[in-house]
């Protein structure tokens, strides 16, 4: 049987600082291949939960298993490592380096994460066949990112979480900029791609009506106590 995608147990975090967020999960997770919404309302940690979980931030205590890798026992440089390798990120705001062009930022991670970069065989003709397959216009991998709309970029930051295939991809509230029609196109082909990639899927998100498409929905309340200071 293989490792979880996911294992997250008794673990602690605060931010740090006055006034300072909270936030603890007893237990959480996600088998192998497992799509999974995760479902809270702005600012109930959500967005933090995830940088524990791709290694952004340390838990002070508990541990974080990624396949079968306990990132609480690693160094910032090796989490970052890790991340690279097995972690595809969408982040809310796309994170693209916008004077770049799209296909250096989609290769962006495979040159930290040698094992993915060998996944992508050959990496700029994976990087074509993801814009192609997401729906952006031929030619698209010379132009800077900052040219594309706000759509292109971020079926951009899709291609590059999955180029290379890694098991998990986390997902940000890519959704929440589009229209419900858009929305339900993107995510169509979000899980085509992820699901050929073979990768596990843990999006978070404040919109119940994404989630008949995932195996599984899980109210962050289910799985997390936070506290917040007084300021
Ligand atoms: N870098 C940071 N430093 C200090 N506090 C932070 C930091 N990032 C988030 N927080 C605090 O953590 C709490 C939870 O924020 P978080 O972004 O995790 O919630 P969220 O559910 O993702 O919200 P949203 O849906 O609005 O993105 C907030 O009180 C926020 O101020």
């Amino acid at each position: 049987m293989s490792a979880p995608a996911l294992a997250l147990t008794d673990v602690a975090f605060a931010w740090p600082g006055r006034g300072g967020f909270s936030l603890s999960c007893p237990s959480f997770e996600m088998a192998a291949g497992e799509s999974v919404l995760l479902l809270g309302a702005s600012g109930s940690g959500k967005s933090t939960l995830l940088s524990l979980i791709c290694g952004i931030v340390a838990a002070e205590r508990g541990r974080v298993m990624v396949g079968g890798t306990d990132l609480t026992r690693q160094r910032a440089g090796a989490r970052d490592r890790f991340r690279a390798e097995n972690i595809g990120v969408i982040f809310q705001q796309f994170n693209l380096l916008p004077y770049a062009s799209v296909a250096d930022n989609i290769l962006l991670p495979l040159r930290f994460a040698p094992a993915r970069r060998a996944r992508a065989e050959d990496a700029r003709a994976e990087a074509a066949r993801l814009c192609t397959a997401l729906g952006l216009p031929e030619g698209v991998l010379g132009a800077r990112a900052e040219r594309l709309s706000v759509g292109q970029q971020q079926r951009v930051a899709v291609a590059r979480a999955l180029i290379g295939a890694p098991p998990l991809i986390v997902a940000d509230e890519p959704t929440s900029a589009l229209d419900a029609a858009t929305q339900d196109s993107f995510l169509g082909l979000l899980f085509e791609q992820s699901g050929k990639a073979r990768s596990s899927l843990l999006m978070v998100s404040h919109d119940e009506r994404l989630a008949a498409r995932f195996d599984r929905t899980v109210r962050l309340e289910e799985i997390v106590s936070v506290r917040q200071e007084a300021a």
